[in-house]
């Protein structure tokens, strides 16, 4: 039993996938890269508003809470190198699970019998895999009993169930499989604790992670100048610009999610940096074109015809390609509904407010230009799971950034500074 609770999950990847990067990066560092993507960070970075608070100011506040029950034993410091960013160390893995995170009631699968409200409870996160029919399941029916006796040898012994921490059931079982809304285990402890930061400090600090901190400072923004962000939503990293420019100049924020240029908004507004202006639209069609350039466009390789190119620079799949899926599912399809996840909900369907469009610039029009582009978000951790990705999707992926590479090549003035980060 002892055994199980030992944190040594697996990543599930596509197996083309799996070993085109393996090739890639060499075995050994593959290897390390696939460990690293299980587990989450271990510290959280802040970053204090320096149009509303102190380094100082903010440190002090997140001190106290963290000196408050819930996040005890942990601590804050200023990073050695880049002021205004605040770092909080978390713990883990530990052995004997050191919480909170809260497990949905719908997002329960299978309990033992006889939980009642207040009991104590392990909680393990189960992966989907794909069965014979190429079909993607966990195997659990929701409301699957797991008997106390033999857990391991069901829900406990598969190489897809992970020991995540212990809990406090908030409610019975009956009244989790039956309820559509609430938290059904508040986590007590976990295999990794990060202090959770709930509406602390608001507008004082914004959560973001070191790198997307680190993408902002390289672009080197100077008051007074005229950055582009091209793919801005949700401003996390439009706003640590415009922070750097003590909230002058210009900072134009793009993307073409309505929804998500009014995050943008919400987010300026909360930081207070009114030296931001968000508007609506899809940054390939960014840079103003005149009639003869326009023609020689409409003569570019669709994308489809690349994306064919490049699937004919991998050579034949391997022979351990996943079968494909019973079910038809056009591709057209599959790009819509992986669309509609990533930008949420779409136009008819706005959360309300009114977003200003812009139709282009003209070319050479901004001294910096960030390019954050939409990716495979295969490195986002933790996470146990990235076989959804195929060979095929990596190269659309590769090819929309390419294209949106080369508006950001036009748009940035000779002699001015282009981030790309991905
Ligand atoms: C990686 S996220 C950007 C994260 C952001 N830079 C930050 O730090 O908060 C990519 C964003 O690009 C947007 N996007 C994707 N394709 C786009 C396009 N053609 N034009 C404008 N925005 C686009 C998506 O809606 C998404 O919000």
């Amino acid at each position: 039993m002892q055994r199980k609770l030992g944190y040594r999950p697996a990543l599930l990847w596509n197996p083309a996938v799996y070993e085109y990067l393996r090739e890639a990066y060499g075995a050994d560092h593959f290897s390390r890269i696939c460990d690293a993507l299980t587990r989450p960070s271990t510290y959280c970075c802040v970053r204090a508003n320096a149009m509303q608070t102190s380094t100082a100011a903010v440190i002090a506040e997140l001190k106290e809470f963290l000196s408050s029950k819930e996040a005890e034993g942990t601590t804050c410091y200023e990073h050695p190198l880049l002021k205004n960013v605040v770092i909080v160390p978390g713990r883990g893995p530990c052995d004997k699970v050191c919480g909170s995170c809260a497990p949905w009631c719908r997002g329960v699968l299978a309990c033992s019998e006889h939980v009642d409200e207040g009991d104590s409870v392990a909680v393990f996160a189960r992966i989907e895999v794909k069965d014979s029919a190429g079909k993607w399941s966990n195997g659990v029916t929701r409301g699957t009993t797991i008997p106390l006796s033999d857990w391991e040898s069901s829900l406990g012994g598969s190489p897809y169930d992970w020991f995540i921490g212990k809990g406090r059931a908030m409610m019975s079982r009956p009244t989790l499989f039956r309820e559509r809304q609430g938290i059904a285990v508040k986590m007590t402890d976990r295999i990794y604790n990060l202090p959770a930061f709930h509406g602390i400090l608001e507008g004082g600090v914004f959560l973001q992670n070191l790198p997307s901190i680190v993408t902002a400072i390289v672009l080197d923004p100077q008051p007074g100048e005229r950055i582009l962000d091209m793919c801005a939503a949700p401003g996390g990293k439009t706003t640590a610009i415009a922070s750097l420019m003590n909230n002058t100049g210009e900072v134009i924020a793009l993307d073409r999610t309505h929804n998500k240029v009014l995050e943008i908004l919400s987010l300026a507004k909360e930081l207070g940096l009114s030296c931001i202006q968000a508007f609506k639209l899809d940054a390939l069609k960014s840079v103003q074109v005149d009639s003869d350039a326009q023609s020689s466009l409409a003569l570019t390789q669709p994308l489809e015809k690349e994306i064919q190119c490049f699937m004919a620079t991998l050579g034949d799949p391997p022979e351990t390609e996943v079968p494909p899926t019973s079910q038809y599912t056009s591709k057209a399809r599959e790009r819509k509904e992986s669309r509609r996840l990533k930008n949420g909900r779409g136009r008819g369907q706005h959360l309300g407010g009114r977003v200003d469009m812009i139709k282009s610039f003209p070319p050479n029009s901004f001294d910096r230009v960030l390019l954050d582009a939409p990716c495979s978000a295969l490195g986002l951790r933790p996470r146990l799971f990235a076989a959804e990705e195929t060979l095929e999707s990596l190269g659309r992926h590769a090819i929309y950034q390419r294209r949106l590479f080369d508006r950001a090549v036009e748009l940035v003035k000779a002699g001015g500074t282009l981030v790309y980060s991905t």
